[in-house]
C-alpha cells in the first residue's frame, strides 16, 4: 500500500472507529458486531505501527493503552473542584431548601441525580479536542491521568463542537467488571479489592495505562467547570448540552419543584439503588439556576446550592475465620 493510500486508509479507519466507539459506549446502540470493530482496530494498529509518522495521540488505537509513565504530573484545576455537603435523613434536606429559599426566594428549581460511587475527575478540551484529564486531589490540586483517561471508552476524543470546556465527572467500575476483577485476583492469590470505588481509584493510579484498559472503566460526566463558545443557563440544560457535545451522563436525573419531590425521588432510589449497574452511594440535589447557584455561593468546602443525600451504608457482612459479623 502506498503511502498517501495508506495515510487515508488510516484516516479513515480513525473516524469510523470512534463514531463506531460513541454508539457502543455512549449510546449503548452499536450498528456493527464487536468481530467488525476488532478487526477495523487489529488493521489501524497494523497500519500505525508501520506508519510512525502518523501517530496521533488522538487515534482510537490509544484507547488500548499508551506508554509506561514514572510519575504523575500535579494538574491545578482553576475552577476548584470542592465537594459536597451530606444530608443523612429528611430534616437535613428540609434544612437544606430553608437555606436555599433564605437565599434566593422561594420560586426555586432542584435536579436530583444519582451519585455515583466512583472517582471524581475533571477532563479538559480545547478546540473541541480531550487533551488533559486530573483527579480531585485536594480540590486544587490534581494529578494528570490523561493516558489513563483516554482507556475509558465512553471519553469522547473529540467532541460535536470545538468549544473550550472544563468538565468534572465521576469515573466508575461497573459492578459486573468488579465481580470479575475479583475473581480473577482470587484465582491469582492477589489481594481482593473492597468496593468498586477502590478498584476504580486503584485503576485509574496505576502508571501502566494497559491496567486502567483492562478494567472495563466508565464515566458519568455532571457537570461544567469552564467553558468557551457557549452559555447555559441552568443544570438542566448543562446536562443536555453535555450529552449533545457528545459525553456519556447519567439519565436518571429529575427536575423537582419543591423539596417533598426530591424526599420521593430519595426514597424512589434508595429502593431501587441494588438494580442499577453501577453503586451509587446518594442522591446529589441541586438548584437548577445556575444565576441562583452563583448567588448561594459556596463555603469554604462546599457549594450552598448543592447538597449529597447519603444512603445508609449496605448491610455488609466480614466472614472472620468463618464467624459471620453483620457490621
Ligand atoms: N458522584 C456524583 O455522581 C456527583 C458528584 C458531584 C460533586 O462531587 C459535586 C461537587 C461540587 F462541589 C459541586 C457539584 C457536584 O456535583 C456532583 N454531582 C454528581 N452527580
Amino acid at each position: 500500500m502506498n503511502e498517501e493510500h495508506a495515510k487515508e486508509r488510516i484516516l479513515e479507519l480513525r473516524e469510523l472507529l470512534e463514531k463506531y466507539n460513541y454508539e457502543y459506549h455512549v449510546l449503548d446502540k452499536p450498528s456493527v458486531p464487536d468481530s467488525e470493530y476488532d478487526q477495523l482496530l487489529k488493521e489501524l494498529i497494523e497500519l500505525e505501527n508501520n506508519h510512525p509518522e502518523l501517530h496521533d495521540e488522538h487515534s482510537p488505537t490509544v484507547r488500548v493503552g499508551g506508554a509506561v509513565l514514572d510519575f504523575f504530573e500535579k494538574v491545578e484545576h482553576t475552577v476548584p473542584m470542592l465537594s459536597l455537603g451530606n444530608a443523612f435523613n429528611d430534616q437535613d434536606l428540609r434544612d437544606f431548601d430553608r437555606r436555599v429559599r433564605e437565599g434566593v426566594g422561594d420560586n426555586v428549581t432542584y435536579v436530583a441525580e444519582l451519585k455515583i460511587d466512583g472517582l471524581a475527575v475533571s477532563l479538559t478540551y480545547e478546540d473541541g479536542r480531550f487533551i488533559r484529564g486530573a483527579t480531585r486531589g485536594d480540590g486544587t490540586i490534581g494529578e494528570d491521568i490523561t493516558n489513563n483517561l483516554k482507556t475509558i471508552r465512553s471519553i469522547p476524543f473529540k467532541l460535536k463542537e470545538n468549544v473550550m470546556l472544563e468538565v468534572r465527572g465521576e469515573a466508575f467500575m461497573p459492578k459486573k467488571s468488579f465481580q470479575k476483577l475479583n475473581e480473577k485476583r482470587e484465582e491469582e492469590g492477589q489481594e481482593l479489592f473492597a468496593n468498586p470505588r477502590n478498584a476504580a481509584a486503584g485503576s485509574l493510579r496505576q502508571l501502566d495505562p494497559k491496567i486502567a484498559a483492562s478494567r472495563n472503566l466508565d464515566i458519568f460526566l455532571y457537570g461544567v467547570g469552564e467553558l468557551e463558545g457557549h452559555s447555559v443557563d441552568s443544570h438542566d440544560e448543562s446536562l443536555n448540552y453535555l450529552s449533545n457535545l457528545g459525553f456519556k451522563t447519567n439519565p436518571e436525573w429529575k427536575k423537582c419543584g419543591n423539596i417533598d419531590e426530591v424526599i420521593d425521588f430519595v426514597n424512589g432510589w434508595q429502593e431501587k439503588r441494588p438494580d442499577l449497574p453501577y453503586e451509587i452511594d446518594g442522591i446529589v440535589i441541586k438548584v437548577n439556576s445556575l444565576y441562583q447557584q452563583e448567588e448561594l455561593g459556596f463555603t469554604a468546602k462546599n457549594p450552598r446550592w448543592a447538597i449529597a443525600y447519603k444512603f445508609p451504608a449496605e448491610e455488609v457482612v466480614t466472614k472472620l475465620e468463618g464467624i459471620e459479623l453483620n457490621v
